[in-house]
């Protein structure tokens, strides 16, 4: 990480002659009773990190919108948020205005427990009750409440209900929130908000999501969620990012991977210069080493002074955080529920199937005895996706598969036959594992141990969506054991029974667990048959 970081963000500076004045303006002392107000809410792993940003200097940005673009990151923004005014109007504000707004911080207070909302960071805005506040408060046009009632939302997420107000107060946001919790609306939505579609100003905001099938996902919600509105959306196809003519193409909205949104701007002299929006959907993952210098260029490129950064994940390791914080600017950290934790809709289970032989044997039985698809069906490697896919196909199940190694098409295929139906079983890779919403998904099989954690958070997430029921069954072998306890410590933290022997295990130093395997097949490896 260490790395990774000295990698990202390397040709980030601020002009310090430009900014002089606002640069001592904001390391002058000043008092932060805002701050209090975070403390009294962050879920408790938060607090040390609420009391070091105490520390660290407050960057403010300029108020309005400017379109000068620097070189890096900057600087001033402020937000008027309740605690704001409080602070500002601290000594004219007759008794009654204090009444009005204690209580409406009370009110915050009282409905951020209500929905398991932690937050860090100051003048944070309080959580919306509805939907329809997005129009007594923001002014939302009529068309994106039309589209939420069409779609069916009734009611803000959590995750929504924070996280839109901040984002719609223009501040950089660290999200976290268990998997299937709505956080793509809780982005969506206020960048939909802040954007005018047309053709002045170019592209206005961009979503980086770690895969093309999540990337092609997103735009498909902000297409529903933009109805109405002549917003243009584009999907960064290989196509696009090798031959579009981003000069004469309109566009509002660009969803990408971070490959394809590189080389459009390396080679198409693809222009962020005026994004107002840049979202890093998964962002753990995109932090991740192989993309860390996509993610550099990127986030450069987005270079107008008051863009607003926002990191969403149901996973933010502390590291990613640090790493994020180097480029955010007075961000606020939502926390939903417990960090780093498995939603408490899926029941899970530990199978102890004692070899790979036991594995196979398992699953055939399992989907022999009881198959309730659609059931997804993890495996660590695109070779024992393909050998898992053999065994199975051989069984005359409704069974499909999907990796790397398959094209565009192919990939695209397997998908949409898997969310209508036409496939009951599919067998994947991690390519799927993070963001995909596939409705309904009645059961995930970890057929080979996850590499970590928050591997096993994501995939088994595919299921115990938008408040549904669901069900994840990891199978494990001897070799697995000394991995089962960071599992297993999940399982708990989310209310699952788990055998005290595990949780009694060692800890282990190392986080990734990618075991060489014995090949997946019912042929004697001695060659007897
Ligand atoms: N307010 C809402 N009311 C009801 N359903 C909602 C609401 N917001 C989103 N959903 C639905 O919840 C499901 C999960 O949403 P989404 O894919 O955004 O989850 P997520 O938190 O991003 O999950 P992941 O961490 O796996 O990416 C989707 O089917 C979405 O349509």
């Amino acid at each position: 990480m260490e790395k990774a970081s000295a990698l990202l963000f390397s040709g980030v500076r601020v002009d310090r002659k430009r900014f002089a004045r606002e640069i001592a303006r904001f390391q002058q002392p000043k008092k932060e009773p805002d701050d209090l107000e975070g403390i009294a809410d962050a879920a408790p792993e938060a607090l040390p990190e609420v009391k070091a940003n105490k520390k660290e200097k407050k960057r403010k940005r300029k108020d309005k919108d400017s379109s000068d673009a620097v070189e890096g990151f900057s600087v001033f923004k402020t937000s008027e948020s309740l605690s704001s005014i409080l602070e500002r109007n601290a000594l004219e504000a007759t008794s009654a205005e204090k009444k009005d707004v204690e209580k409406e911080i009370e009110k915050a207070s009282i409905l951020r427990k209500k929905y398991g909302i932690h937050i860090s960071g100051h003048g944070v805005p309080p959580p919306l009750e509805s939907f329809a506040e997005l129009s007594s408060r923001y002014n939302c046009k009529p068309y994106i409440l039309s589209n939420l009632s069409q779609l069916g939302f009734r009611e803000p997420t959590p995750i929504q209900r924070q996280a839109i107000p901040v984002l719609l107060s223009k501040r950089d946001c660290f999200a976290c929130a268990p998997t299937g919790s709505g956080k793509t609306l809780a982005f969506l939505c206020p960048m939909l908000m802040k954007i005018k579609p047309g053709l002045k100003n170019g592209v206005k905001a961009v979503v980086l999501c770690p895969t093309r099938e999540l990337a092609a996902q997103t735009a498909r919600e902000c297409k529903k969620l933009a109805k109405g509105r002549k917003f243009y959306i584009k999907l960064m196809t290989k196509e696009l990012s090798r031959c579009g003519d981003f000069e004469k193409m309109p566009c509002d909205v660009i969803i990408s991977t971070p490959l394809r949104l590189d080389f459009a701007i390396c080679k198409r002299k693809l222009d962020l210069s005026r994004v107002k929006y840049l979202v890093l959907d998964e962002a753990d993952k995109l932090f991740e080493l192989g993309f860390v210098e996509q993610i550099d260029s990127v986030v450069k490129a987005c270079s107008k002074t008051t863009v607003v950064r926002t990191l969403f994940s149901a996973t933010l390791p502390e590291t990613v955080e640090k790493l994020a914080s180097t480029v955010m600017v007075d961000a606020v950290r939502i926390i939903i529920g417990r960090k780093n934790s498995a939603s408490e809709m899926i029941k899970q289970n530990l199978v102890f199937a004692g070899s790979e032989k036991g594995k196979l044997l398992a699953i055939r039985q399992s989907f022999s005895e009881c198959l309730n698809p659609p059931v997804l069906v993890f495996v660590q490697s695109k070779e024992r996706a393909k050998e898992l896919y053999k065994e199975l196909a051989f069984d005359g199940i409704k069974v499909d598969v999907i990796h790397a190694d398959l094209s565009q098409q192919q990939r695209e295929d397997a998908v949409d036959n898997f969310r209508s139906g036409k496939t009951w079983i599919l067998i994947a890779t991690d390519v799927v594992s993070r963001g995909m919403d596939f409705k309904g998904i009645n059961c995930v099989i970890n057929y080979d141990f996850p590499e970590s954690a928050a591997a096993y958070i994501h995939r088994i997430g595919r299921s115990g969506r938008a408040g549904r029921p669901g069900e994840a069954v990891t199978f494990f072998t001897e070799e697995d054991k000394p991995f089962l306890r960071n599992i297993a410590n999940v399982m708990a933290a989310s209310g699952c029974e788990v055998p005290s022997w595990i949780l009694a295990l060692p800890k282990l130093r190392k986080r990734k667990h990618h075991p060489q395997r014995d090949s997946i097949s019912t042929i004697p490896d001695d060659g007897a048959w």
